[in-house]
């Protein structure tokens, strides 16, 4: 053990996803009516994120977040529970107002380059076979959640030790893809 909480489902390895899955249920954590979250897809370029947005379970330094087509995800229990904790953020993350747990993150704005995608946190789901986390995310940005700047380079060495390859921002495929679509809508490209 490294005494270095990255996340919940990464700490003791990171475990390989299925090909032949499909989606599951994800759950919050209330003891009774939990919001449950049906999603009919696998998920894609599942990572962990050290951003104060993004939900993370006690104790962990990172989120673990991936997406799915949002005609894949629908709200099929306690849906009254649910809030979007900051309306102003280009992520409108819809929190069980109970438990915290963040259910699904949604873009509503139709030019963003990752408009017609869920952020989703699949450790709510019990189902195995989730494609698995691939980078690390905004790793500076725990700094901002409380985390000893000092402790960094052990950080960045635990993610490079689990293959999470850190980045402060997007990988470099994400970044390329934000930026190709912000040049085709400037028609530069
Ligand atoms: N340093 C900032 C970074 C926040 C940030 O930019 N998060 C990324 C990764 S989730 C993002 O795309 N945020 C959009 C949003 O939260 O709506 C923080 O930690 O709060
Ligand atoms: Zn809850
Ligand atoms: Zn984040």
């Amino acid at each position: 053990m490294s005494g270095i909480n990255i996340h919940p489902s990464v700490d003791n390895g990171v475990k390989a996803g299925s090909d032949q899955f499909s989606g599951g249920k994800l759950y919050c954590h209330c003891s009774s009516n939990q919001v449950e979250v049906t999603v009919k897809a696998q998920c894609m370029h599942n990572h962990v994120c050290g951003c104060t947005k993004c939900w993370k379970p006690s104790g962990a330094l990172f989120s673990q977040v991936a997406v799915v087509p949002r005609d894949a995800v629908s709200v099929t229990a306690n849906e009254d529970k649910l809030k979007v904790v900051d309306s102003s953020a280009t992520i409108q993350r819809h929190a069980c107002q109970n438990c915290g747990v963040h259910m699904f993150g949604r873009i509503e704005d139709t030019s963003h380059p990752f408009y017609g995608l869920d952020f989703i946190h699949t450790e709510l789901s019990s189902e195995q076979g989730w494609t698995a986390p691939e980078f690390a995310a905004f790793t500076s940005s725990i700094i901002e959640s409380g985390a000893d700047p000092e402790q960094m380079g052990a950080v960045r060495s635990r993610l490079k030790e689990l293959g999470l390859e850190p980045y402060d921002c997007l990988s470099p495929p994400l970044m390329d893809a934000i930026a190709t679509h912000t040049a085709k809508a400037k028609g530069v490209l």
